[in-house]
């Protein structure tokens, strides 16, 4: 009989074996992505994630150096694939979407607090979510938000007159401004729910933040490690006490607002034009076996704050900082918009108003194609894989890099890492531009739901910004440190000159 150290001894050994296999024979001399390009790895438990986690551009440096395919290695040291081949992206996007799906045990703390909402859903149920939740999204329901976005741009613009051109200030940190403009703005069109964030504190306001606060590597593995170990999310520390306490007020709140609408919807009494109420009154409608739950609706409000917020604060924040940078292009926005507008004090664009703006449509794509605020898109096939020469194994994790996609001299010519909106009007450069090459909201099944909203509420806010205020470097040289790890961000603590424009 073997006795109880033998025992423990034969386990631990067992685990490193398991382990040693998993993580360094396995992914290094025997899997069928060796052959595929790419970086050795650089540590055992995080692969090259960090270069990810702390470089600059490390995709667009990765593709230049290995080509379109490149293998890479994850948290754990799995090997990964990082994707720049238009033809797999469109296997991936368009021809074959279902076949893949995103990997939740990377996405774990989102799976925490949004659950089965459209963004996680996969396969038949992600089917039945879209298509009822596609008419909230259309152009007409869309045509109805533009008042309140124009309402929360008007109020941006005092709140900023107030904190800084009437204190005499010439120096604004604008990324949380707007990034309290446009928490305020889904709050309203997403669920009718006043966040107020610009003129006061707000508990689910600061449960959100406390989730989406830049991520650390600690933060990153915790979340790992608690999609496989639940119990990880017991240790009492700081990061874990204040993601549990969030994750409870959210769901608490979201719960709250689904209720309420639920008992108007009850008593005939839900009117409002908000993306949930549309959904609630669509939802009756459908027979049972389409319905969404009480569960999913409530899952689709943290979807719509998760998804919608930070994205659209991100791609103003970016604009600002590159029309700062080339004022030149600032001033020819500025005139546009003033021709279109000749009056500041009733700057009220329809839809159709704003989207004829040509440069100002130029300046947001362009925004969006170098700085993305979705700097990868992630998935895991479920199916075997065969691209080019190379078989790629069910599960493995996949990285389209519109990043590299983006600033890539093949597609955008010698100018590509140029900030150049008008790029855009001149048919000879467009002409090899797809939706497969230029994929800030994704594209085909997957592809971003409120892209429409999205694009509206961008151009209202920096279009009223641009119509108030003008915005220069602080100094001439200066250029934010963009870390491109899941969403790009500028430094929050980027500051502009700032004045008024007088007429
Ligand atoms: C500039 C702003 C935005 C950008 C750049 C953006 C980008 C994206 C991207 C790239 C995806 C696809 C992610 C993937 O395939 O893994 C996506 C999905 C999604 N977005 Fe957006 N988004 C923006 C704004 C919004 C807004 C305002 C909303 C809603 C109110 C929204 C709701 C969603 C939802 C629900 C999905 C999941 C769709 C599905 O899987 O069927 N997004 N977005």
């Amino acid at each position: 009989m073997l006795d109880l150290t033998s025992l423990i001894s034969f386990f631990v050994l067992g685990v490193i074996g398991w382990a040693t296999y998993k993580m360094y024979i396995w992914p290094v001399y025997l899997t069928p992505l060796r052959k595929i390009p790419g970086p050795p790895f650089e540590s055992l438990f995080y692969g090259n994630y960090k270069k990810f986690m702390k470089e600059e551009e490390p995709q667009l440096e990765l593709t230049k150096k290995y080509g379109n395919i490149v293998k890479y290695y994850e948290i754990f040291n799995q090997p990964a694939l990082l994707i720049t081949d238009t033809t797999i992206v469109q296997d991936i996007t368009l021809s074959h979407s279902y076949d893949y799906i995103k990997p939740v045990n990377i996405l774990s703390d989102s799976v925490a607090f949004i659950g089965n909402g459209l963004a996680l859903s996969e396969g038949n149920v992600h089917k039945r979510q879209r298509k009822m939740m596609n008419p909230a999204f259309t152009y007409s329901n869309i045509k109805n938000m533009v008042p309140t976005f124009t309402r929360i741009a008007s109020k941006l613009i005092s709140v900023i007159t107030e904190d800084t051109i009437n204190l005499g200030e010439s120096k604004i940190k604008i990324a949380p401004y707007l990034s309290k403009a446009t928490l305020d703005i889904i709050g309203l069109v997403g669920f009718n729910y006043e966040f107020n964030t610009l003129t006061s504190p707000n508990e689910l306001a600061n449960a959100y933040n406390a989730i989406v606060t830049p991520p650390t590597i600690l933060h990153f593995m915790l979340g790992r490690l608690a999609y496989y170990f639940p119990m990880v999310r017991s240790i009492p520390i700081e990061i874990n006490k204040n993601f549990v306490n969030a994750c409870a007020v959210i769901d608490r709140e979201s719960k709250n607002l689904v209720k309420r609408k639920l008992k108007e919807a009850d008593i005939g009494e839900l009117k409002g034009d908000d993306l949930l109420s549309v959904l609630i009154n669509i939802n009756k409608t459908l027979p049972i076996e389409e319905k969404l739950t009480d569960e999913e609706l409530k899952n689709q409000i943290m979807t719509f704050l998760l998804a919608g917020h930070e994205t659209t604060s991100t791609s103003t924040s970016w604009a600002i900082y590159l029309l700062a940078r080339h004022p030149h292009m600032q001033d020819i926005l500025r005139e546009e918009i003033n021709k279109a507008f000749p009056d500041k004090s009733n700057f009220n664009p329809t839809f159709d108003e704003i989207n004829s703006l040509e440069y100002l449509n130029g300046v947001v794509k362009e925004t969006l194609r170098l700085h993305s605020p979705v700097t990868m898109i992630r998935r895991t096939n479920i199916k075997d894989k065969v691209y080019g020469n190379y078989f790629i194994p069910k599960y493995t994790p996949i990285m389209i890099s519109t990043m590299g996609l983006h600033k890539s001299t093949e597609i955008w010519g010698p100018t590509a890492a140029e900030f150049d909106p008008k790029r855009w009007l001149d048919p000879t450069l467009t002409k090899n531009i797809s939706n497969l090459s230029f994929l800030p909201f994704n594209t085909g099944a997957r592809g971003c739901i409120g892209n429409k909203l999205a694009l509206a509420e961008f151009k209202i806010l920096l279009s009223n910004l641009i119509r108030n205020f003008v915005f220069r470097p602080t100094d001439e040289g200066f250029q934010s440190k963009t870390r491109t790890f899941v969403s790009s961000k500028p430094d929050s603590h980027f500051e502009f000159k700032i004045s008024r424009v007088e007429s």
